[in-house]
C-alpha cells in the first residue's frame, strides 16, 4: 500500500473500473500534490466522472489502491467522505429553496453547530447575499455553479473534486469561478477540476489527460508540451480549408487544426516540418513559425490515439 504523506492529497496507483466488459478506467496513476489545482481533461466518456467517483469512495476500482487526503480509497470512504467536497455534473441542489435555505439545508445535513451563520458565511464569501432569497431554480447558470460551489466549501473541505463545474456557464461567470478557485487553492485547499476548456485547464498548476480511461500525459502545461515535441506553424490566407485537407495526408504532418482564421499544423519531425512550410508558404498563403499550444498537443495526442486505434 502507497505509504500516507502529509504532501499528497490525492495518490493513487493503477485504479481501475471495469464496467459490464469495457474498462472505462485503465491502470490510473495520480499524484496531486496538496494545495494544487489539478486539470483533468480527456473527451466525453473517457473515464473522467469514474475516476473521481473512485476517489471520493463512491465507487470501488476493481483494480488500483492508493490514498486520498491520507486514507485508504478501498478501507476509509467514509472518512474520505467526510472531507471531500464533490460537486457533479447536475445541479443536485433544491430548485423550490432559496439560496440561504439550501445552505442552511447543507450545514444541518453536515451537522455544522450554527447553520445559519455557516449559510450566512458562505452566502458573503461567494457574493451571493443580494440573491440570499432567490429561489435556485430561478437562478441563471453561472449563479447556479455559485451556490453550488458554496455548499461545497460549507462543511470546510480539505479536497474539492469539481466534475466539469463551469459546463454551460457564461465567460465572465466562468472568470468569476475561476478566480474563487485560486482563492480557495491559496487557503490550502486541494482541487482536482475536470474541464473541456482550454483556457481552464491553463489556469491549473498541473494538469492529467486522459483518452478511453487512460492517462495520455500529465504535467504542467509546459512540460506537457515540451514532451510534445511539435514544431508548429500556424498559416494564414486564402484557401485553408483545401490546404488542411492536403496536409492531413502530407507525410510529416502530425496534426491539422483549424482556429479561426488560421490553419494550425505541426509535426515532431522538426526538419520535415520545416521543408513543408518552406515548400507551402506562398503569396497567397503565410506560414509563421509558433509555439506549440496546449490545445494543438491535445489535438495532436488525440489524432494519434484515433490513427493507432484503427
Ligand atoms: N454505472 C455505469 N455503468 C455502466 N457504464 C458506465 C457507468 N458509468 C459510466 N459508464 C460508462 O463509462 C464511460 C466513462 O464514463 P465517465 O462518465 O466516467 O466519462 P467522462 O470522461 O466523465 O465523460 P463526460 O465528459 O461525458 O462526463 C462511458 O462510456 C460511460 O457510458
Amino acid at each position: 500500500m502507497i505509504p500516507a504523506s502529509p504532501d499528497i492529497a490525492i495518490d493513487v496507483k493503477g485504479l481501475t473500473k471495469v464496467f459490464g466488459t469495457k474498462t472505462v478506467v485503465d491502470n490510473l496513476t495520480l499524484a496531486v500534490p496538496r494545495g494544487h489545482i489539478h486539470g483533468f481533461l480527456g473527451p466525453n466518456g473517457s473515464g473522467k466522472t469514474t475516476t473521481i467517483r473512485m476517489l471520493c469512495g463512491l465507487l470501488t476500482p476493481d483494480a488500483g489502491e492508493g490514498r486520498c487526503l491520507g486514507y485508504d480509497i478501498r478501507a476509509e470512504q467514509e472518512k474520505i467522505k467526510r472531507h471531500v467536497g464533490y460537486m457533479t455534473q447536475g445541479f443536485s441542489l433544491y430548485r423550490d429553496l432559496t439560496i440561504r435555505e439550501n445552505l442552511e439545508f447543507v450545514a444541518r445535513i453536515y451537522g455544522l453547530e450554527a447553520p445559519e451563520d455557516a449559510a450566512q458565511a458562505a452566502l458573503e464569501r461567494l457574493g451571493l447575499t443580494a440573491r440570499a432569497d432567490q429561489l435556485a431554480g430561478e437562478l441563471s447558470g453561472g449563479w447556479k455553479q455559485r451556490l453550488a460551489l458554496g455548499a461545497c466549501i460549507l462543511p470546510g473541505p480539505s479536497l474539492l473534486l469539481l466534475d466539469e463545474p463551469t459546463a454551460g456557464v457564461d465567460p465572465k461567470a466562468r472568470r468569476d469561478f475561476w478566480d474563487e478557485i485560486h482563492h480557495l487553492a491559496n487557503e490550502g485547499l486541494t482541487v482536482l477540476v475536470s474541464t473541456h476548456y482550454m483556457d481552464e485547464a491553463e489556469r491549473c498548476h498541473e494538469i492529467a489527460y486522459i483518452l478511453d480511461g487512460k492517462l495520455l500525459v500529465s504535467g504542467t502545461i509546459a512540460e506537457i508540451v515540451a514532451q510534445a515535441g511539435l514544431t508548429t506553424y500556424v498559416v494564414s490566407g486564402d484557401g485553408l480549408d483545401a490546404l488542411a485537407e492536403k496536409l492531413k495526408t502530407t507525410q510529416g504532418v502530425d496534426m491539422v487544426a483549424r482556429f479561426g482564421a488560421a490553419l494550425h499544423v505541426g509535426g515532431r519531425d522538426a526538419a520535415a516540418m520545416e521543408a513543408i512550410a518552406q515548400r507551402c508558404a506562398s503569396a497567397k498563403q503565410r506560414w509563421a513559425h509558433d509555439e506549440a499550444t496546449l490545445e494543438d498537443v491535445f489535438i495532436d495526442l488525440m489524432t494519434r490515439n484515433h490513427r493507432s486505434g484503427q
